[in-house]
């Protein structure tokens, strides 16, 4: 499990992480999202012992990672896929990685099939694509078998065929009982494969919730269009709220479809189009933004400064 506690980072007057606190549990999918600039690549980079916290910590099974004696067996990592020795071949890659972690030179086949770098492993990195690259990466982060994945903007560079296989990965991962804790900042894309998501914006916390409990945290919303939108509107009066939207079409917010359906139908309105609307990530993350207000579901934790 990774704990971060009120975790803080400045870079001269930049404070690119302020007082976050989190924590990200196994066996689920958690994203880590924010705009470009948000602090998610120093978080990461502090979690992994690479930059040192100005105030708070960040602990990896509850200790520093830099605490642990084989941290490839604890923590599996990708943040930069570029940065691996371009004049190796992927296979040495990673049968040096495993060596100086003390990790059987077997599992390095292992690692290579899952990833689907097949031949490839065998060829020089400097000819590697950057889908290829992220794969090598992927590789070296599962060789120890680490109960904990952090994976810094995975997607970034991979096609289609790829995004659909990192996706199933992370599912495959979670569902083996590891913490798979991954950044990015394509809120559409974290809604495909997380659980939960932890959202920044600078440096601070603005959300740590599961995906359904944000998305659904502006309420339900039904689009009806109908050509008689006012007598629909005085039909559900005290009971919703009822937002204009353009000519003959409303949203009504706080009932759920079939009760608009009922009372459009007890009033007598012709009713022409009317259906849930389907909430994405992006849509409440710029909402919960706006409000500056921090949104947090279900695991509150006793005692918490927030
Ligand atoms: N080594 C550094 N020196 C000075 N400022 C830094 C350094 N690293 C990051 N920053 C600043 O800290 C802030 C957070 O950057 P960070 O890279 O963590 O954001 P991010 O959310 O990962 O963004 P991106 O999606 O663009 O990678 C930014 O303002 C960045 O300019």
């Amino acid at each position: 499990m990774i704990s971060v506690r009120g975790l803080t980072k400045d870079f001269g007057p930049v404070r690119a992480v302020d007082d976050l606190t989190f924590d990200v549990g196994a066996g689920s999918v958690t994203g880590f999202l924010g705009p470009n600039g948000a602090g998610k690549s120093t978080t990461m980079r502090m979690l992994l012992g690479l930059d040192r916290p100005t105030a708070g910590t960040a602990t990896v099974g509850g200790r520093d990672y830099r605490e642990h004696p084989a941290p490839l067996r604890e923590v599996g990592a990708l943040l930069d896929a570029g940065a691996v020795h371009p004049g190796r071949t992927g296979r040495t890659h990673l049968r040096i990685a495993a060596r100086s972690n003390g990790i059987p030179i077997a599992r390095v086949e292992e690692v290579v099939e899952r990833v689907g770098l097949g031949a490839a492993s065998r060829r020089r990195i400097a000819g590697y694509s950057l889908g290829m690259r992220q794969r090598l990466g992927i590789a070296t982060a599962l060789l120890g078998d680490p109960p904990v994945l952090v994976f810094d903007e995975p997607v970034n560079g991979l096609d289609l065929e790829g995004v659909r296989w990192i996706r199933s990965l992370f599912r495959e991962c979670a569902e083996e009982g590891r913490t798979v804790f991954v950044s990015s900042h394509l809120m559409s894309e974290v809604q495909l494969v997380a659980d939960r998501v932890v959202i920044i914006g600078r440096g601070r916390l603005v959300a740590d919730a599961e995906v359904g409990e944000i998305v659904g945290s502006r309420g339900s919303r039904v689009l009806v269009r109908s050509p008689d939108v006012d007598r629909l509107a005085a039909a559900l009066a005290g009971e919703a709220e009822v937002r204009r939207r353009g000519p003959g079409e409303v949203e009504v917010v706080g009932l759920p479809e079939a009760r608009v359906g009922d009372a459009a139908h007890a009033a007598g309105v012709a009713v022409h189009h009317l259906a849930t609307v389907e909430e994405s990530l992006e849509a409440a993350y710029w909402s919960l933004t706006e409000d500056a207000v921090e949104f947090r579901g279900g695991h509150e934790r006793a005692g918490e400064a927030s």
